[in-house]
């Protein structure tokens, strides 16, 4: 069984200050606590562009994995202001976030941006988290039909160049995003099991499902047979929580081995 993967978006929240000493902690988290060093969970950051090459620094040589939370759709070239999956992977990421719901809504990222995105990490052999969820709060078989619809759209292109390397399938559901409390264990449980049946076992792009929206310390006990992990926002701006929740996969291990 693959580790739990525990990572976050550190969006836009931090200062460079604070994300250096936020990555120097989980970093020392990293180096010490069980569930990671027992090669239970394996744990990821992706903070703002400028802050990657400290954060790689800081977190790599402890086992910390670093991406970005976005890239350009293209590798070089008269791109201003982008950001090429080329030089992130040359930089050290493994990672890079694709599609997020913020991106999406604030920033015009259509579902072809999307897949020429998802498409350029693939190419750079960055892992896309790819982040998918439904609009509004509804029955988990709309929530599974309309999230694999943008699975699908996200990785035609990959497949039609046959693109190889692992996936990773962040579903947030909208609705969870920035709100009070994530969405209800069932539902996550019902929409990540579905994802899972049909992205994991795809042989070129395999994919693993991790939860994010309002996830923190808490969740994962009630997750943990459905989903690969969490995604997490502002429920580990302590990096203390962070602990809490490699607690809880220690725990649920315990009980029920992977
Ligand atoms: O968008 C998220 C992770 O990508 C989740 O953010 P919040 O946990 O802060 O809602």
């Amino acid at each position: 069984m693959a580790p739990v993967l525990v990572g976050s978006s550190l969006k836009t929240y931090f200062s460079h200050a604070r994300t250096r000493t936020w990555v120097e902690a989980v970093a020392g988290t990293a180096r010490t606590h069980p569930a990671i060093t027992g090669g239970l969970a394996e744990l990821f950051v992706m903070p703002q562009f400028p802050s990657i090459p400290a954060a790689l620094e800081l977190g790599l040589p402890s086992g910390l994995r670093v991406g970005a939370q976005d890239l350009g759709t293209e590798d070089e070239g008269a791109f201003t202001g982008e950001v090429s999956g080329r030089v992130l992977a040359e930089l050290g990421c493994t990672l890079v976030e694709v599609g997020h719901a913020e991106r999406r809504a604030m920033f015009g990222e259509t579902e072809e941006v999307v897949a020429a995105k998802t498409t350029a990490a693939l190419r750079n052999g960055l892992t896309p988290v790819l982040c998918v969820g439904e609009p509004q709060r509804g029955r988990p078989a709309e929530a599974v039909a309309e999230v694999l619809g943008q699975i699908d759209s996200a990785l035609a292109p990959a497949r039609e160049q046959g693109l190889e390397g692992p996936v990773v399938v962040a579903y947030e559901p909208v609705w969870a995003i920035g709100a009070p409390e994530p969405a209800g264990a069932d539902h996550i449980r019902s929409v990540a099991a579905a994802l899972r049946r049909s992205v994991a076992p795809d042989p070129m792009l395999p994919g693993r499902v991790i939860y994010g929206g309002s996830a923190g310390p808490g969740l994962w006990p009630t997750i943990a047979d459905s989903v690969d992990g969490m995604f997490l926002g502002r429920f580990a701006h302590d990096p203390a929580a962070v602990a809490r929740i490699l607690d809880e996969v220690l725990d649920v291990a315990d009980r029920e081995p992977r």
